[in-house]
């Protein structure tokens, strides 16, 4: 055990009651950086995520860098990527790196060296996974966040209409995206104060559609902002899990920039707005 002897969901318990449940995301959209006034190329890329990082991480729990917008500029945007994770971690924030990997257990190991691995340049607090290729192929990654303190988000329900049609497919056990909590429930039994495995579960889903009672493990809920979500439909559709609910939000917070003075005023609204729901 590593990131201090703590356990993820130990250490995210922590940061949230220190600082709120909002996951913010840093997106750097080739909209955005035009919006920024910033050019499409890496020191365009390297302005627009560190001056995001840098003001947004001294004050939210969760910083949740788009690996997609980064990889885009190839080694010049990676190492930028390297930048924001330890900018974001010197600033007190944990950094949940979506990179939304997956793949057999035996490259999947390789993944999970790359973002869960002691010492590696890349390595976050915590990943998102795709549970594609099984959920038991993601073991490697399981088994490196038990190994160092770090936590793993499976892709369960997205917050995309088009994943309605597969992850809302019916199993004998329900449906594919039960499946997955399900699974990750049986990972996380007997953790405390929280797992750490996480689901990830879009806030614009139908409320009703998952069981996640007893999960007992984070839940990152992308949609929230830009994409339609809003606070008041966080209660019906997390209901007696709010606690453990992560708000993500990328576009509805970076747009205010680059003032940064603007962009601390759209985190402080969101994070009152969340405090009404989830207190
Ligand atoms: O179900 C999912 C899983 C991940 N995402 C990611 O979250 C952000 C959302 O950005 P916004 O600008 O707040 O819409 C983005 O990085 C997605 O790749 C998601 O949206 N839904």
């Amino acid at each position: 055990m590593t990131a201090g002897g703590v356990p993820f969901g130990a250490r995210l318990a922590e940061a949230v009651a220190a600082r709120g449940p909002l996951c913010a995301g840093v997106d750097p959209h080739p909209g955005l950086l035009e919006a920024w006034d910033l050019p499409a190329d890496a020191g365009g890329l390297e302005k627009f995520a560190l001056t995001a990082t840098d003001t947004l991480a001294e004050h939210v729990a969760v910083l949740k860098p788009q690996s997609a917008f980064f990889e885009a500029y190839g080694a010049a945007g990676v190492a930028v990527l390297e930048r924001v994770i330890r900018h974001a971690r010197d600033a007190g924030a944990l950094v949940l790196l979506d990179v939304k990997r997956g793949d057999i257990g035996s490259t999947m190991a390789a993944y999970a060296a790359a973002y869960l691995g002691e010492g590696s340049p890349l390595a976050a607090d915590a990943v998102t996974v795709s549970p594609y290729l099984g959920f038991g192929s993601l073991e490697p990654a399981f088994a490196a966040a038990e190994a160092t303190g770090r936590g793993v988000f499976v892709l369960a329900r997205t917050s995309n209409p088009e994943g309605a049609a597969l992850q809302g497919a019916g199993t004998g056990a329900g449906t594919v995206a039960q499946s997955i909590v399900d699974a990750a429930r049986e990972r996380n039994a007997g953790a405390r104060p929280l797992g750490n495995v996480g689901v990830v579960v879009g806030a614009t889903i139908t409320p009703g559609e998952l069981r996640l009672a007893g999960l007992n493990g984070p839940i990152l809920a992308p949609g929230f902002g830009e994409q339609g979500a809003t606070a008041d439909d966080l209660k019906p559709l997390f209901g007696d899990v709010l606690a453990a609910v992560l708000p993500a939000s990328a576009r509805g917070l970076l747009k205010h920039g680059p003032d940064p003075a603007a962009l601390r005023t759209a985190v402080r609204r969101t994070q009152d707005e969340l405090r009404r729901v989830i207190g």
